[in-house]
């Protein structure tokens, strides 16, 4: 048995395909997940990888094949959800952070990171007591009345992250989180996005052309003209690194 298996599964596509026009954007692709995975997704220009995230988070919907999600209380066919149902699982399930934060510049810190909240119903004085949890587990305590335009770049994308899991997201997702950032704040930005993520015990799914990136995560899949051609999972040894125990009966 695969090493990987013995964490639960949480997230998983078998035989994605997605055409714009004549073209494939991804070719049949198979791509299992497990809970507490730091997964790098890596690749040409062109080769299908925010098309994959896309597809594995909901925002898209494959021509073929299927995307599971499990979680503890249930497992969705997220392909055959209706758009508002992927719409709801995505704010309720999963986080995302992209290259620019996309953060409301108008907005403080502390106003972006609660914003999900607010929106989900919670009063606005809790919302910002969990924004702050947040965002000083970010190292950004201090910041939290800042608007985005006063925070330098890697302080925004940790605001980002913040906003990505204060709902609680089991799994995040982010595209090219650190291509906007020099390399040492993008080294920190990588460090608060692992130590949020896996390090809590939660997933992490990441686009990245940096080798550096993908030299942190515990798993690699390489795309090329929409196809897996490596997946370092294969490669490991039959129990998760990280559980010098091996895994638990
Ligand atoms: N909405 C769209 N309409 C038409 N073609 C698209 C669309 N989205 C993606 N494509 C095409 O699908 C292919 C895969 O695109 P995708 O964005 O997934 O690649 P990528 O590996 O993430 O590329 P990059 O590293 O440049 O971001 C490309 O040929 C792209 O032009």
């Amino acid at each position: 048995m695969n090493g990987h298996l013995a964490y639960a599964q949480i997230l998983s596509g078998a035989n994605l395909v997605k055409t714009y026009g004549s073209s494939y954007a991804l070719a049949g692709v198979d791509v299992a997940i497990a809970a507490g995975e730091s997964v790098a997704i890596m690749g040409p220009s062109g080769s299908g990888k925010t098309t994959l995230l896309h597809c594995l988070a909901g925002i898209i919907v494959p021509d073929a094949g299927v995307v599971e999600f499990k979680s503890v209380s249930r497992m969705v066919r997220v392909n055959e959800l209706t758009e508002r149902d992927r719409s709801r699982l995505r704010r309720e399930s999963f986080g995302f952070v992209f290259q620019q934060g996309l953060l409301v510049p108008e907005l403080t810190a502390l106003e972006n990171v609660a914003l999900p909240l607010m929106l989900a119903g919670y009063p606005r004085a809790e919302a910002e007591g969990w924004a702050m949890v947040w965002l000083a587990s970010l190292g950004l305590d201090g910041f939290e009345l800042r608007r985005i335009g006063q925070l330098s770049g890697g302080q925004a994308q940790r605001v980002a992250i913040a906003r990505a899991q204060v709902t609680g997201a089991a799994v995040v997702f982010a595209d090219e989180p650190t291509g906007a950032l020099d390399s040492g704040t993008g080294e920190e930005v990588m460090s608060a996005l692992l130590a949020s993520t896996v390090g809590q015990g939660r997933t992490l799914v990441v686009v990245t052309h940096d080798d550096g990136v993908a030299a942190r995560c515990s798993r690699v899949i390489r795309l090329r003209d929409g196809r897996v051609v490596e997946d370092t999972a294969s490669q490991q040894p039959s129990f998760p690194r990280n559980l010098p125990n091996g895994p638990r009966a």
